[in-house]
């Protein structure tokens, strides 16, 4: 008898399959989550390893922003449990970044100042931050008279500014007109190349939420599919576009493509 070999989406959904000497940052078993009546995500088992870019893929109301807010730990599980490796520093980039009505450089200090840093300091490492993703000509400007381009980088250097080791991004460009959503996404290559707050020997590590499959090809090294708040698929981001699809997954990325 010959034994057929599972497919690798279905090997790749099981945790225990995955061998790796690191720990991961975050291991999520059996994880679920409630709104009331509302089963946003179930049975989740997903783990982060240091320097992974994982895109999560998949519906609206598929639960993606809700693990985003699970790993950050805004959103505490109904049932399950989440496991985090030491304590990193995680930020987060909101689906509608909440913007003041106060200078871009005061918008970023602020975030700083709310986590104990000095109002001084944080104007400075707010200043550096502003630098770093191109919006060192407007830091003094109004920012809800910035651009939804400038916006959203204004964002960025808000999550820049705390030196994360995770940086988490829910659908960072999906509101952006084309040449904005290049801008961004330079960005994110850009930080996904860089390092977390340990220095050169500790990438970055990215989770982000996003319709855009060509921006997952683009930047993921893994995709996760979410489905009703269940992982249908997790494979490498060749495997995902390449190979077997469980048949829901199939027809989301063959929609999303046309
Ligand atoms: N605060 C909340 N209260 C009640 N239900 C919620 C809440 N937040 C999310 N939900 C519900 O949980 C489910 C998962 O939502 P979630 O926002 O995580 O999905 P999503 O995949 O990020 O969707 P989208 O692509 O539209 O952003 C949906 O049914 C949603 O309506």
């Amino acid at each position: 008898m010959s034994v057929v070999p599972a497919p690798a989406w279905r090997r790749a959904a099981q945790p225990q399959d995955v061998q790796t000497l690191e720990p991961p940052l975050f291991a999520l078993r059996d994880l679920g989550v409630r709104y009331g009546a509302v089963q946003a995500l179930a049975g989740v088992n997903l783990r982060v390893l240091p320097g992974e870019r994982v895109a999560l893929v998949g519906a609206n109301g598929s639960g993606k922003s809700t693990l985003l807010r699970v790993l950050h730990g805004l959103v505490r599980p109904s049932a399950g449990q989440m496991r985090r490796d030491g304590t990193p520093r995680v930020a987060m980039v909101f689906q509608r970044p909440f913007v003041l009505r106060a200078s871009a450089v005061s918008n970023v200090a602020l975030g700083l100042w709310l986590r104990g840093v000095r109002w001084k300091q944080a104007r400075a490492q707010a200043a550096a931050a502003l630098q770093r993703v191109g919006l060192q000509d407007v830091v003094r400007r109004n920012a809800r008279t910035l651009s939804g381009g400038q916006q959203q980088r204004l964002a960025f250097a808000g999550a820049w500014a705390l030196r994360p080791d995770v940086l988490l991004l829910d659908e960072p460009t999906a509101s952006l007109d084309p040449h904005a959503k290049r801008e961004v996404e330079a960005l994110m290559a850009d930080f996904a190349a860089s390092h977390g707050s340990a220095g050169p020997a500790q990438p970055l590590t990215m989770v982000f939420s996003s319709h855009n499959l060509g921006q997952v090809k683009r930047l993921a090294s893994r995709v996760v599919y979410l489905e009703h708040g269940r992982v249908l698929a997790d494979l490498p981001v060749h495997d995902f576009f390449n190979g077997p699809l469980p048949e829901a997954a199939r027809l989301f990325v063959k929609g999303e493509m046309t």
